[in-house]
């Protein structure tokens, strides 16, 4: 079986190059806005939100139809006409390196857009690889009560903390224990984390000394 290969993209500063102006283009254009990217959107028409979108947000959109040179140092393509000869159309015409996804035919797509539930620095992507995007989409719904707001402050607490753990102690077992401890939902239930944190330093690291 040939299965998809899961990658978080860093996108910032790349130009990401969105055809069509439907539901479907609207929805591929919000999930990019947070990214950083060079976003161009290429429709004669849009939704009212994508409109909305091209006027509060740093996008370009060229109201027209498409042009092959629209793909021009492109990174990222997305084919989301309602014309799937002119999908396909722009898949033969980008070059083999730019990463394409023609929206009504993933067989020759070079890659897709999983669900997904963000909260701060956690991303959880859920894929079905086409089998039924609609059940992608429950499962992060799902996801949402079991990991709730908290883990937006709880994250960006542990990014931190790893960071300073990374610096200051050069015990790999040492660290490795912390982390881990870090990790356990006991220790995110704590309301003071930096009081539970230094607990845990002492218990741990100090031990050990
Ligand atoms: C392969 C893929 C390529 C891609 O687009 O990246 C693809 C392809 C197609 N989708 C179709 C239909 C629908 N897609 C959705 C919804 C979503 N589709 C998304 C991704 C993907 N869709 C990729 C696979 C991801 C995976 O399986 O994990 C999500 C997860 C992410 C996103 O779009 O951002 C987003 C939910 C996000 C959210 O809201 O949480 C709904 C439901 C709805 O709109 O509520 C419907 C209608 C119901 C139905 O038909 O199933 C059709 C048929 C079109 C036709 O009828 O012609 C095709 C083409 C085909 O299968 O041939
Ligand atoms: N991958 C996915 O998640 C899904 C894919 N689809 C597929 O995606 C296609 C698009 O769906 P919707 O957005 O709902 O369609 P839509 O009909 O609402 O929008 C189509 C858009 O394409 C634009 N367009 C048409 N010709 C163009 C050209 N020559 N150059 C630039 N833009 C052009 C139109 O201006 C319009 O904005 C559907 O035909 C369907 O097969 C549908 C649902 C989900």
């Amino acid at each position: 079986m040939n299965s998809y290969y899961p990658i978080m993209i860093k996108l910032e500063g790349k130009k990401v190059v969105v055809i069509g102006g439907g539901k479907v283009a609207e929805r591929k254009v919000i999930g990019l806005l947070e990214t950083g990217a060079q976003i161009i959107l290429v429709t004669p028409e849009a939704t009212p939100e994508l409109q909305r979108i091209t006027q509060e947000e740093q996008i370009t959109w060229y109201k027209r139809d498409f042009l092959e040179t629209d793909l021009k140092g492109a990174f990222m393509i997305y084919a989301a006409t309602n014309d799937s000869q002119l999908n396909q159309h722009i898949k033969n015409v980008a070059q083999p390196h730019q990463l394409v996804t023609i929206v009504d035919d993933p067989k020759n797509s070079d890659f897709h857009v999983p669900a997904r539930l963000q909260r701060g620095k956690l991303t959880i992507a859920v894929s079905t690889s086409g089998a039924n995007p609609t059940l992608a989409k429950k499962i992060c719904k799902q996801l949402e009560q079991q990991f709730d707001e908290k883990y937006e402050d709880y994250l960006e607490f542990l990014f931190l903390k790893r960071q300073w753990i990374l610096k200051e102690i050069k015990e790999p077992i040492l660290r490795r224990k912390l982390l881990t401890a870090m990790a356990a939902e006991e220790f995110m239930n704590n309301d003071d984390l930096e009081e539970a944190f230094w607990r845990l330093y002492k218990q741990i690291c100090k031990a050990d000394t």
